[in-house]
């Protein structure tokens, strides 16, 4: 799939690779997160899920899958996390060349590289403090200590990222007002250091404020990382998005303009 070729009628004002000044992107790094013909059908049904769904998504910038419920959208976060395994299908980063042919072979993109906030995070918060919050996921064993010291170097750049870094690492993660419970929930995320950081819909059960505030927070996210969000929420992420598509019923894919 490369570059030149799959830019849609629907974006003819807004090529993919050009940037909202017209600009186009000078940058022999050009790469994209790219899901290739994925199908997906949970084991042992027959119904699928996802029907060869394919999408190119350029690195640091901001792409959003809309549709109706039940369409499949957190299915395919689901997959590109790893947390799902394709039925077929691959999903790899693709480098190409200012003449857009690729680079190099693509690599794949493992789960370790690929962030997920799910919808309402706050409520599978389990710890007391924001401390044991942040490092409930790291590895204890003694041999993981370097791993461990890499993380807690991290958190220091994670907390800054979300405008958290005011904030006592003792206090109780529930005593934080809704938007600094996401900004929580996309730190430990950010301790990982992903490439790709996936959001099922970022704004939901947020009150106007704290909507304004995410949105602040992903506008600055988004200059360092790329972004795949899942949401119904199009007014208000339309600023940000790059690149977006419809997910039609039956989890069938197509590359569409906002509807806003
Ligand atoms: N493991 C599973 N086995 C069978 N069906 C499933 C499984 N997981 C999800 N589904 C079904 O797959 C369909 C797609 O679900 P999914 O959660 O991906 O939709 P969605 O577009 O994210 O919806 P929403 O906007 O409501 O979050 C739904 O009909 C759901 O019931």
């Amino acid at each position: 799939m490369r570059p030149a070729s799959v830019s849609s009628s629907s974006h003819a004002s807004f090529p993919r690779f050009w940037g909202k000044s017209g600009a186009l992107r000078v940058s022999s790094e050009l790469a994209c997160v790219e899901v290739k013909r994925v199908c997906y059908r949970p084991p042992g049904t027959q119904h699928s899920l996802l029907n060869d769904v394919s999408l190119s998504l350029p690195l640091k910038s901001f792409g959003l899958v809309f549709g109706r419920s039940g369409s499949g959208k957190t299915t395919l976060l689901q997959i590109l996390a790893g947390l799902s395994t394709p039925t077929s299908g691959s999903i790899c980063v693709q480098h190409y060349g200012d003449d857009g042919s690729p680079k190099q072979p693509p690599e794949t993109l493992l789960p370790e590289r690929v962030g997920i906030v799910f919808q309402f995070p706050e409520r599978y918060f389990l710890a007391d403090t924001i401390l044991e919050e942040v490092t409930f996921g790291w590895p204890r064993q003694k041999a993981d200590f370097s791993t461990r010291e890499q993380l807690a170097s991290n958190l220091q750049y994670a907390f800054s990222a979300v405008g958290l870094h005011t904030i006592s690492l003792e206090e109780n993660p529930q005593s934080l007002s809704g938007g600094f419970k996401r900004r929580l929930a996309l730190a430990i995320q950010l301790v990982q250091k992903p490439a790709v950081l996936l959001l099922d819909e970022p704004l939901a059960g947020l009150d106007w404020k704290a909507r304004a505030d995410v949105l602040k927070l992903l506008k600055h996210l988004k200059k360092e990382l790329t972004i795949l969000a899942v949401s119904h929420d199009l007014k208000e992420l339309s600023a940000l998005v790059d690149v977006s598509w419809r997910m039609e019923m039956g989890g069938i894919l197509k590359e569409e303009r906002l509807p806003v």
